[in-house]
């Protein structure tokens, strides 16, 4: 069985108020729940400040990030190393966002080399692949998931993928509303994993897939009752401590 994870990506939202406020709200709210990873990824400049109330909290939270550039050190202008991150005790970090792919020009390449760096160094890739509404409407969707999850399989092997995780999320469903339906949602995870199971049976039973785009308290629970979503990266409903706990929560009972 896979132990289910739930992350918040805060995207570009945050002041020392909000963190100390929503990291204590969560606190609270967490408290005792187990049969679940529940992370959070703020932006890079509050994982001081995420780290020291971590640090305080009875909840067990994982902190994580947002982004990592692929240099170590040197003259990179405005560059964030796995270092720096495991500096700050985040372990969990997205890469290849749709947001980051779309406004930041990534390539599937070029997030390969962020998942190679991170395994590197010993962090937890959160490797969000997905379709746009064109693609999804030309019935390209497991392509496109599967082109974007080759890029690290033909470059790192597919024993890369253990311990990783794969974050599912339609770019059409992203702060839409518009989320993809449970039964959807599942034939692509099914899709996705039938695709590493080519590779390897074994690494595809162990990956996690998480779906992200308008995952809500309300609709949580329908996507965990399903057998190969294990998780999701919640991304509006994150940004509010009972929501995204409520998420968690239907991840821990659905799992059991
Ligand atoms: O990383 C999170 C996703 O982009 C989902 O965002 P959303 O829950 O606001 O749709």
């Amino acid at each position: 069985m896979r132990h289910p994870v739930v992350m918040g990506n805060w995207k570009l939202n945050g002041s020392k108020e909000m963190v100390s406020n929503l990291l204590k709200g969560l606190d609270a709210e967490l408290k005792g729940l187990e049969g679940v990873d529940v992370a959070v990824a703020p932006p890079a400049m509050y994982l001081d400040l995420a780290e020291q109330l971590i640090g305080k909290a009875e909840s067990k939270i994982i902190l994580g990030a947002q982004n990592v550039d692929v240099n170590a050190s040197g003259a990179f202008t405005g560059d964030i190393s796995p270092e720096m991150l495991k500096d700050f005790g985040a372990s969990h970090i997205i890469i290849g966002h749709s947001e980051r792919r779309d406004y930041h020009n990534e390539s599937d390449e070029f997030v390969a080399k962020k998942f190679a760096f991170l395994k590197e160094h010993g962090l937890t890739p959160v490797l969000c692949i997905g379709e746009s509404e064109a693609q999804n409407e030309a019935g390209e969707t497991v392509a496109v998931c599967a082109r974007q999850i080759d890029a690290v399989i033909n470059t790192q092997g597919v024993e890369a993928l253990e311990g990783a995780i794969i974050a599912y999320e339609p770019i059409w469903a992203i702060g839409t509303g518009k989320a993809a339906t449970a039964d959807d949602a599942q034939r692509i995870h099914a899709a996705i994993r039938a695709h590493i199971a080519e590779k390897s049976e074994e690494v595809a039973k162990k990956v996690v897939i998480q779906y992200g785009g308008s995952v809500k308290p309300e609709n949580a629970a329908a996507y965990f009752a399903q057998p190969d979503i294990d998780g999701a990266l919640v991304g509006g409903a994150a940004l509010d401590a009972a929501s995204f706990a409520a998420i968690a929560k239907a991840a821990a009972e659905a799992k059991k």
